[in-house]
């Protein structure tokens, strides 16, 4: 993040509904504007805040580490227990909630916070208890904390899965209750058996490097796990007919989501050899318990090993927890003191990072755009949001866009070039003008899609050098009228087009007519028969009003025809100076706009 610098600003472009408010991308320019000027060191002003630190909701325990790192930049709440109109209530004053497993997050918790929420942090891996979409919708980011209690699930897994083979939670309340049962509670070996993980990500490797140090064959089914990271650890990566018809031990280690839902279902257990061995590890969800129950009343499940349910905690007469080959404990896998203290300084670090504007590694409703991609485009992300900006302001009526196509000229090769974030700026530069929402990363193609903006990227490969990653970005926007007809394409698009020159934005092209102007403060753009003395009595004009001028350009099509002049300045004229500029004779239209 080298090029960047973090500052608490006010917004740029509208109030904000909260006194915090969420800016992502919005690039700000630390000096006067003057022209020329020297490159700029750019702000990323992504968390603004009008006064005092923002406040993070703490909803489930978290470790003492990330408590006292929370408070070093925030007013930290931690209230524990809450019910969901509790919860509900308390998060219009929060701009971040941290919580675990036991929180659902609903549609009605971003709802409830009017705008304010701006980072979930779940302290943990599984975000099933977040609804994404809601949060991607109210445009909020969702981190989570995926590496810190790998280790703790993984050897969790392996507890259940040695405990339940010797029989070990049941032997031992039977001996403190008197009973010595030794022929009862023999149990089975495990070196040589076959141990099939469902899921083969950082759990699910982890679970494998233990289980082969205690001599099992293991296999795994992930259709998404690399080949060679399998092949590193020794596992084959099967089907999973064949997970399904091979397992003496089956273990589970993947996400809840539509695709595993009940994965292991009736037709799952009937595959299967009689007398296999269930743990898991991971969601309750993953396994259809009904067919559980009927697989372990019919001997095909010899035992199993739980440490999630559906329901959390289950109900007191679940038949699957009280079955006498069932072994459970209470959602136990993250649950040691070391993975505590980690998840809570990872989680802590994210939501301090998205809040001050970072771009969080562990985002998961958000594109990640590496440091030094974000670093390298920074200039480019302001010239994309202005050209937005520009491009709208425009149109004439207030129907605004429905297609916007975006021409992203570079001597790059067309996949050398990240332009997710370009895109979002162009669209939050595009909605914002003229609507109330706030557009970031997070939500911009969901807006954007929501309004009907219809955006068609393409890409030109130019000669040129490839260290700067665009020569130039430009917008088309078809269908629409202008109220300045100078701006039209040939083909009766508005088209802008920019580039970047010495680290600052430049507009440089308007319709068909080329300019040369600084993006900055406001521009007046005139559409005149190109003749002398004009450029000096605008420039009167402006001066009169009080208006300075930053910069001025004059492209035309040829000596003593069309020609479009662009007036860069710091204040905005008011509308005498408007008027006067516009009974200028040799002016056929101008229009002024805010960028
Ligand atoms: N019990 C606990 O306290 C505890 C602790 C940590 C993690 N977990 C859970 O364990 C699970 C795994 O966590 P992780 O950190 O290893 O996640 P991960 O994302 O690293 O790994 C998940 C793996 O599942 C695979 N997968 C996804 N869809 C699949 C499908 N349809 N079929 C087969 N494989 C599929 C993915 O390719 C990935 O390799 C998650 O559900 C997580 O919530 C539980
Ligand atoms: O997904 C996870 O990280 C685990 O299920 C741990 O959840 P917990 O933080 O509620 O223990």
């Amino acid at each position: 993040m080298a090029a960047f610098s973090f500052t608490l600003t006010p917004p740029l472009s509208k109030p904000s509904p909260s006194s915090i408010s969420w800016t992502l991308f919005s690039l700000s320019s630390p000096t006067p504007l003057h022209f020329p000027t020297k490159p700029l060191r750019k702000t990323l002003v992504v968390f603004s805040s009008l006064n005092a630190k923002p406040t993070i909701l703490v909803a489930e325990k978290l470790g003492s580490a990330g408590i006292e790192l929370l408070k070093t930049f925030a007013n930290v709440d931690c209230s524990y227990d809450m019910t969901t109109e509790d919860l509900c209530a308390k998060i219009s004053l929060c701009d971040a909630l941290i919580v675990r497993s036991g929180t659902k997050v609903t549609r009605q918790v971003f709802e409830s916070s009017a705008g304010r929420l701006k980072v979930v942090g779940r302290a943990g891996v599984g975000i099933d208890n977040v609804d994404l979409a809601a949060a991607t919708e109210h445009g909020c980011l969702v981190v989570n904390a995926p590496t810190a209690n790998t280790i703790a699930a993984a050897e969790h897994g392996i507890a259940l899965l040695t405990a339940m083979a010797r029989n070990i939670a049941l032997a031992s309340p039977a001996v403190k209750a008197g009973k010595w049962q030794r022929s009862k509670y023999v149990g089975v070996s495990l070196v040589g058996k076959t141990l099939v993980l469902m899921g083969f990500g950082k759990v699910g490797s982890e679970v494998a490097r233990r289980a082969k140090g205690l001599g099992m064959h293991v296999i795994a089914y992930d259709p998404y796990a690399p080949a060679d990271r399998a092949r590193a650890i020794g596992v084959e990566l099967v089907s999973l007919d064949e997970a399904f018809l091979t397992a003496d031990f089956l273990s589970l280690h993947m996400p809840l989501t539509a695709n595993t839902s009940k994965i292991l279902n009736d037709y799952a257990f009937s595959k299967m050899k009689k007398g296999v061995r269930i743990i898991n590890v991971a969601r309750g969800g993953v396994i259809d318990e009904e067919a559980l129950l009927r697989a372990l009343n019919s001997g095909i499940v010899a035992q199993a090993a739980l440490d999630v349910f559906t329901e959390e905690p289950p109900p007191k007469d679940n038949m699957l927890v009280l079955h006498e080959n069932v072994i459970v404990t209470p959602h136990l896998g993250a649950s040691t003191f070391e993975a505590q203290e980690g998840v809570a300084i990872e989680i802590a670090e994210a939501v301090v990072g998205a809040l001050k504007g970072e771009l969080a590694a562990t985002a998961v409703n958000a594109p990640m755009v590496p440091a030094e991609v974000l670093a390298e485009l920074a200039p480019f992300v302001l010239l994309a949001e202005k050209l937005g900006r520009l491009a709208v302001q425009l149109v004439a009526g207030g129907g605004g866009v429905q297609s916007v196509r975006i021409t992203y000229a570079s001597a790059r090769g067309p996949d050398d070039l990240d332009t997710r974030l370009l895109r979002a700026m162009i669209t939050k530069g595009l909605i914002e003008p003229i609507s109330s929402v706030f557009v970031n990363l997070v939500n911009a193609d969901f807006t954007a899609k929501q309004r009907g903006l219809k955006i068609a990227e393409e890409r030109i490969v130019l000669d040129g050098s490839p260290e700067k990653p665009l020569e130039f970005i430009q917008l088309q926007l078809a269908n629409v009228e202008s109220k300045f007809a100078g701006a039209l394409s040939d083909l009766g698009a508005i088209k802008v087009q920019g580039m970047v020159k010495e680290g600052l934005p430049h507009l440089t092209m308007v319709g068909s007519f080329g300019v040369d102007v600084s993006l900055e403060g406001s521009l007046i753009l005139c559409k005149q028969v190109d003749q002398p003395g004009i450029i000096g009595k605008v420039g009167s004009i402006l001066g009169e009003g009080n208006v300075n001028v930053n910069f001025m350009s004059v492209g035309r099509i040829a000596p003593q025809k069309q020609a479009v002049m662009t007036i860069g300045v710091d204040e905005e004229p008011d509308t005498e100076t408007l008027r006067k500029i516009g009974e200028i004779k040799a002016i056929e239209e101008f229009v002024f706009l805010k960028l």
